[in-house]
């Protein structure tokens, strides 16, 4: 039977100012609790994913080996799956930990990574959407390529469409799925099929760092974990607070590369103040 966590009525939509203390409750939850991520992604994402569950106080695990799911992801308070650099041999074990996490009733949340690019990788991505992820995170390209289910041209990993040229595709996927589906860029929009608000913290800069939109969509699995019958709520607080780490690292930072460690070190050093003042939230139409 599956377990029903996740669902919890729609609550009416708010104004900015009154996401400020739910971002910061989710943040402070989160490191209050610390809760336990299981991640199965990609060689490229597992250092930069590690290090932002742990500077947001969260507890990552890295752990792919089939014979291990059964031991391991009923103990995972959340499970993130990153399809980015996907082989036959590690389809099995992302299915089978979507499903211990579906029969716990514990959330997981998918990256559908370069989902347009390959038929095998839309194959994949398709059936893991099947399994009833809580969230589905991607940039624009990626989610217009599960929405419609089609392969096309694309620039890989990388997105060739703002996240708003995704919102009927996300709306639509939304609804189909009955997920969560976040879209990144320079606005993050979050919607859940009716509801669609937008997130507009970050940096354009945060596109030069690999690994930056796997990091946060492991961000949004620690954040739904400590909330998880608010998953909209919970989303969207993870991109706006990954986003004000961006902005405040920005100001320390020279390149990509020295914005990759201010922004793991102002994740870490958020404060209620900082949180309050930066959060932009707002609904879309
Ligand atoms: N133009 C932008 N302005 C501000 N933030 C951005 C911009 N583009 C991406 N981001 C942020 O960078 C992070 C990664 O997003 P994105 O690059 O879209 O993901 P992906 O790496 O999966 O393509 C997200 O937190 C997103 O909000
Ligand atoms: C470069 C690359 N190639 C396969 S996965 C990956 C990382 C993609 O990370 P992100 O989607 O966060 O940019
Ligand atoms: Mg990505």
């Amino acid at each position: 039977m599956e377990a029903k966590t996740h669902e919890a009525e729609p609550q009416e939509h708010q104004t900015s100012h009154e996401w400020g203390p739910q971002v910061w409750t989710h943040l402070s939850t989160v490191r209050g609790r610390s809760p336990l991520v299981q991640c199965i992604t990609n060689f490229v994402s597992m250092d930069l994913m590690a290090n932002t569950l742990l500077s947001a106080g969260a507890s990552p695990a890295m752990v792919h080996e089939l014979q291990e799911i059964p031991d391991f992801t009923p103990r995972a308070d959340a499970l993130c799956v990153n399809v980015g650099t996907l082989s036959t041999e590690w389809l099995p074990a992302m299915m089978a930990a979507a499903e211990a996490e579906v029969r716990s009733g514990k959330p997981w949340v998918l990256d559908p990574v370069a989902a347009g690019a390959t038929r095998f990788r839309l194959k994949a991505c398709l059936e893991l959407v099947g399994l009833r992820p809580t969230v589905i995170r991607g940039n624009g390209s990626e989610i217009i390529a599960l929405s419609r289910a089609s392969v096309g041209p694309t620039k890989g990993v990388d997105s060739s469409h703002e996240s708003t040229d995704a919102m009927e595709a996300a709306k639509a996927l939304a609804q189909a799925s009955r997920c969560i589906v976040a879209v990144s860029g320079a606005i993050d929009i979050i919607t859940d099929g009716q509801r669609v608000v937008g997130a507009q913290n970050g940096v354009a800069m945060m596109q030069k760092i690999t690994a930056t939109g796997c990091s946060v969509t492991a961000l949004i699995a620690a954040f739904v974990a400590v909330d998880p019958l608010h998953a909209f709520e919970a989303t969207a607080s993870a991109l706006s607070i990954f986003g004000i780490a961006g902005e405040i690292g920005m100001d320390m930072a020279k390149g990509p590369a020295s914005l990759r460690m201010h922004l793991i070190d102002s994740l870490y050093g958020l404060d209620e103040a900082t949180v309050l003042r930066r959060v932009n939230i707002n609904r879309l139409p």
